[in-house]
Parts: structure tokens; sequence; C-alpha cells
């Protein structure tokens, strides 16, 4: 069985971070671990508080896990600050890790900060030119390239200047467009558009977290990133069409529709 490692922050609700991360690749076949990096208390109507693990148990868990197993590919998440974001790159730079997915979380969809906005310049020197795949989302991708990224014209731009920060591929995340959810992905050759309809739905609690596992889990299992990305659209798609309304606020997507359906359980 392949394997995938999320390097990310704990989401006491189970709707992004981790929990998500994990869903996704026990749903797509994929077994998964965990280095967990900070824990929120989070619900569905935003975050209470953020916890910060130490860089020594950041490290720990990044050597445990390879010191034995074999890691097919790697997702990372939030980072929360520059210390973390160090610790992380001195960590694959310490194994050599091929498929590092980095999702570039910054500000929850609730508006906490999960990333210090001073770690945003740590992010660019120390871990995109590590990554072969970066998924900015579009105020992400704003923070990272320095001018409004807006609408499909502004998204070209952007992953153009991502690709060199040193990034081999770029996806730049359409959710937050107008009219349709149009992701980009750019690998330094030729840039490809993968549109969908808009799903009319508010539970969308988790999308960029399932979307970025979802390429990982299929580079882990040999796809090459075209694929890997067009099989995470299909997924993340799926898992927001079959979101469902938990807690008081905004519902998460949901990995296990089919089993669910099956079950007769929504
Ligand atoms: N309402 C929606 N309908 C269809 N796809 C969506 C919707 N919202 C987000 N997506 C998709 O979910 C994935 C995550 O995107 P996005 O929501 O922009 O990330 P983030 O959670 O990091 O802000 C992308 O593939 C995006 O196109
Ligand atoms: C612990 C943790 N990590 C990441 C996020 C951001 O998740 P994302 O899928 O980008 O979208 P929202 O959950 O913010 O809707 C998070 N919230 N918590």
């Amino acid at each position: 069985m392949k394997t995938a490692l999320t390097i990310a922050g704990s989401d006491s609700s189970g709707g992004a971070g981790i929990q998500a991360d994990l869903k996704t690749f026990s749903a797509l076949g994929v077994f998964g671990m965990s280095v967990i990096t900070a824990i929120t208390a989070q619900n569905t109507c935003g975050v209470t508080a953020i916890r910060e693990m130490d860089t020594d148990i950041i490290k720990a868990q990044i050597h445990a896990v390879y010191d034995d197993i074999e890691v097919n590919a790697v997702k990372i998440g939030m980072l929360s600050s520059s210390a973390i974001i160090k610790e992380v790159a001195a960590g694959i730079e310490a194994y050599t890790i091929p498929k590092v997915v980095l999702d570039t979380v910054m500000i929850s969809k609730s508006g906490s900060y999960l990333l210090q906005k001073n770690a945003v310049q740590t992010l660019i020197t120390d871990l995109i030119p590590k990554a072969f795949v970066v998924t900015p989302n579009l105020h992400e991708a704003t923070a990272l390239v320095g001018f409004e990224v807006v609408d499909q014209p502004t998204m070209q731009k952007a992953a153009k200047v991502i690709k060199d920060m040193g990034a081999e591929c770029v996806v730049i995340k359409g959710g937050h467009l107008e009219g349709d959810a149009c992701d980009l992905l750019y690998d330094g050759k030729t840039m490809e558009f993968f549109p969908n309809k808009r799903i009319q739905t508010i539970h969308t609690h988790g999308t960029g977290c399932t979307f970025s596992s979802a390429i990982a889990a299929g580079l882990a299992k040999g796809m090459d990133v075209y694929n890997a990305v067009a099989e995470a659209k299909k997924y993340v798609t799926m898992a927001i069409q079959h979101g469902f309304p938990l807690g008081k606020g905004v519902g998460p997507t949901n990995h296990f529709f089919a089993l669910y359906e099956k079950a007769g359980i929504l």
C-alpha cells in the first residue's frame, strides 16, 4: 500500500487540517500518517485558540516517520510561524523528499490567521523552492506575489511568479472566483485550467485541505501531476456536493459519500 504524510495543524471539528487530510488519504486508498504542527480549537463557526507545537516535537515526529517508513508523498498545511516553516524545511532537506504538495495555508475561511503575517517571506524563501506542487487560493496567491489575483489572467500571471520562486508546479485554486470554480495548473511549460460549475452551498469547510491532500494521494499512487490534479478536482467536487450542515456554521466536505449513501446514513 502507498503512503502519504500530512504535516499540518489539527482542527478539533474534523473538517479541515490533519483530520481532513487523513480522511482524504483513507478515502483514496492511501495509508495516511501525520506530523502535527499546531493545535487549533476550531468549529464550524471559527477558530477560538491556537497552540503551536514546539519545534523539537515537530522534528521528532518527522524523524520517527522517516526513519522507519517509506513515504510516497507529503502534504504540508498549516505551519503558523517562521520557526515551524524552518523546521519542516530542514526535515524535507534531511530526507530529500521528492513529492511535496505545499498548501500555503494563511487564513481560515472564518478569518483567523493560521500563518503569522511576518512568516509569508519565510514560506517563499525556505519552503516554496522545495515543493513539487504549491496550491495557493486567490488570497494566498495575492499575498505571495504582491498583486491582486482575482481572475483567470491574474491567476496565469501569478502562477509564473510563484513558479519562479522555485516550485516545480503551481496550482492556483479558484474556489473564490466570481462564477465557476476554475483551478489553474502550471508546470513551467503549459497552463491548464480545470473548470467546474460552482456548487451552491455554504458547506465548504476544509475544501483547500481536501483538494491538496487528494493531489498528494494521487502522486503517492504514481500519477503524474496532471492526472493527480484532475482526480483531486473530481474528488473535491464530489466531497463538496455531498457536504452537509454539521454544527451552526459552515459544514464540512464529506469524504465517505459513496459509503454513507450505500449505508443510508445521509
Ligand atoms: N462552491 C464550490 N463549488 C465547486 N468547487 C469549489 C467550490 N468551492 C471551492 N471549490 C473547489 O475546492 C477546491 C479548493 O479551493 P478553495 O476553496 O479556493 O481553497 P481554500 O479552502 O484553500 O480557500 C478547488 O478545487 C476549488 O475550485
Ligand atoms: C488546522 C487548519 N488547517 C487548515 C485550515 C484551512 O482549511 P481550508 O481547507 O483552506 O479552508 P477552511 O477550513 O478555512 O474553510 C483550517 N481551517 N484549519
